[in-house]
This record gives structure tokens, sequence and C-alpha cells, in this order.
């Protein structure tokens, strides 16, 4: 489906952005897969070509206010103008409201939404010089439309960067981009690993309608349907994948 395709997943080294890496590289797309660690990104690659796929890494700090444009001049450099960007790198800071430090403000808005605000424009100003469109999707949540105690920051990143992805198709569908959110609900990563052990992961588990947590995979489908090129009048949209979670909580 996604031969001829290059595909740019950032925060590739573990969780979610690892497994979205190894879905569109089977789809035949070649993946640039970035991240702060290159040797997490090393053994994603090796997997990737042994499997038959195209893969190259980029080193690439999020926090980082010129990291942005130095990867896709890097991607652009060795592989080509990627066509799907996968907004994927995220941060989960807890605290409570109170014990929030601007430090945490900042990085959480530095990550989960200056970057990828930064990377979109980026794409789109090249699609449209070239005429090609392109397609991005935002790693958003379901706690982008709700809230949990002890990370209300992370969940205020995650409705901005829901909100950027409407602002953006609203300007660039005329050009052939397509930009959607994925929302997904708990998954097993590390991101999630000492949340469960507080009162409040403790408390969001025993709601779950069904007593599992997902994993990177049960969002393979949902990922496949947004870079689908076929999917072209789906453009603005937050496709929520949670099993349901999100009408417990
Ligand atoms: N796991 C869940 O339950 C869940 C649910 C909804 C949304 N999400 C979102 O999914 C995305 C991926 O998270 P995950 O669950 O796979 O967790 P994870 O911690 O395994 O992965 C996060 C990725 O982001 C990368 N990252 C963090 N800071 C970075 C930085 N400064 N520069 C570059 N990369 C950086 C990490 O290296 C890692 O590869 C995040 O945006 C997260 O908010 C996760
Ligand atoms: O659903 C999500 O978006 C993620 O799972 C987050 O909610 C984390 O669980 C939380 O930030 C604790 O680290």
């Amino acid at each position: 489906m996604l031969e001829n395709k290059i595909a740019l997943v950032t925060g590739a080294s573990s969780g979610l952005g690892y497994q979205f890496a190894l879905t569109l590289a089977a789809q035949g797309a070649a993946v640039a897969v970035a991240a702060r660690s290159t040797d997490k990104l090393a053994k994603l690659v090796a997997e990737i070509e042994s499997r038959g796929g195209k893969a190259m890494a980029f080193a690439f700090d999020a926090a980082d206010p010129a990291a942005p444009d130095a990867l896709i001049a890097a991607v652009a450099e060795r592989m080509g103008v990627p066509d799907i960007l996968i907004n994927n790198a995220g941060i989960s800071l807890p605290a409570r409201a109170h014990k929030a430090t601007l430090d945490d403000f900042e990085q959480t808005m530095a990550v989960n939404v200056r970057a990828p605000w930064r990377l979109s424009q980026l794409c789109a100003a090249r699609w449209i010089d070239a005429g090609t469109g392109g397609c991005i999707v935002n790693i958003s949540s379901m706690l982008s439309t709700r809230v949990a105690k002890g990370v209300s920051l992370y969940t205020m990143s995650k409705a901005a960067i829901r909100h950027l992805t409407a602002g953006h198709a609203l300007e660039w569908a005329k050009y052939g981009i397509r930009v959607n959110a994925l929302c997904p609900g708990y998954i097993r990563t590390s991101i999630n690993d000492a949340f469960w052990e507080t009162e409040q992961g403790k408390a969001e588990l025993a709601k779950l309608p069904r007593p599992r947590v997902g994993e990177p995979k049960d969002l393979e489908s949902a990922l496949l349907f947004l870079v689908d090129p076929r999917s072209q009048f789906v453009n603005g949209e937050a496709l929520t994948v949670d099993d349901a979670q999100s009408w417990a909580i």
C-alpha cells in the first residue's frame, strides 16, 4: 500500500513509535526513524531490514527547538522528503497540579506540541512548493478530551495537538495535505510503567471496561486507515482507539 513512500516516525525507539515504524515498513514504505537513542534505533532498523524493508535512523531530540529543522533537512538529504509524518514522540511528567514546575511545563509543551507543530510546518511547506500533497498523523490521546489527576500538563498538551490537527487540516486541505490525530487509550508502553503504580493509575486500571490495556499492535489498523492513500476524504479527524476506555474513566 505504501510502496515508493517515505515515512518519518518520531519517538520510534520504543513503544508505539517502534510498532508504527514496523507497520509502515511492512506496507512498503521506506521509514526514517527518529529518536534520541540511536542505539535502540539501530535495533529497529536491523529488524525492518531483516524483514526485507527499508529504514534509516536519525538522532532527534524533540526538546531542542532547532531539532525539527535539522531532522527534516537530514531526512530529505539521505532519503528524500517524507510523504508521511507520524508525530509520535511524547512525554508525560506526572505531578500533582500544584507541584508541577516551570520546567515540566516547558518540556511537555516542547516535546508534545512545539516539535510536532514545527515538523508539520516544515513538511507542509515542502509539499506545497512541490505540489505533491502529504499526510500527517499526530499521536494525541483519549486524554485530549478527558483529564486524569496528576497529569494535567500532559492532558493539556494532548488537547493542544488535537486542536492543531484540525487547524492544519483546515488550511492545508486545498494542497492535498491530510492531517489527522490518532487518540489511543491506555496501551502497554514505558510511558505508563510508573503511572500504573500510582493510586491514580490503579484507579484507572480498575475502571477499564475490558480488564486489559491495549498493546501497540492494537493501533495498527487505525494507523493504516489514516495513512491509506484511499482515505483522501479523511481529514482533520481525531480517531479514538481505546476499547471504550474513555467512556469509563
Ligand atoms: N501508551 C499509551 O497508553 C498512550 C496513550 C495515548 C497516547 N500515547 C502517546 O503515544 C506516544 C508514544 O508514547 P509511548 O506510549 O509509545 O511511550 P514511550 O515512552 O515508549 O515512547 C515515547 C517515545 O518518545 C520518545 N521521546 C520522548 N522524549 C523525546 C525527545 N525529547 N526527543 C525525541 N524523542 C523523544 C521516546 O524516546 C520514545 O521513543 C506519545 O506521544 C504518547 O503521549 C500513549
Ligand atoms: O492515555 C494516555 O495518553 C497515556 O497512557 C497517558 O495517560 C499516561 O498514562 C499518563 O500520562 C501517565 O504517564
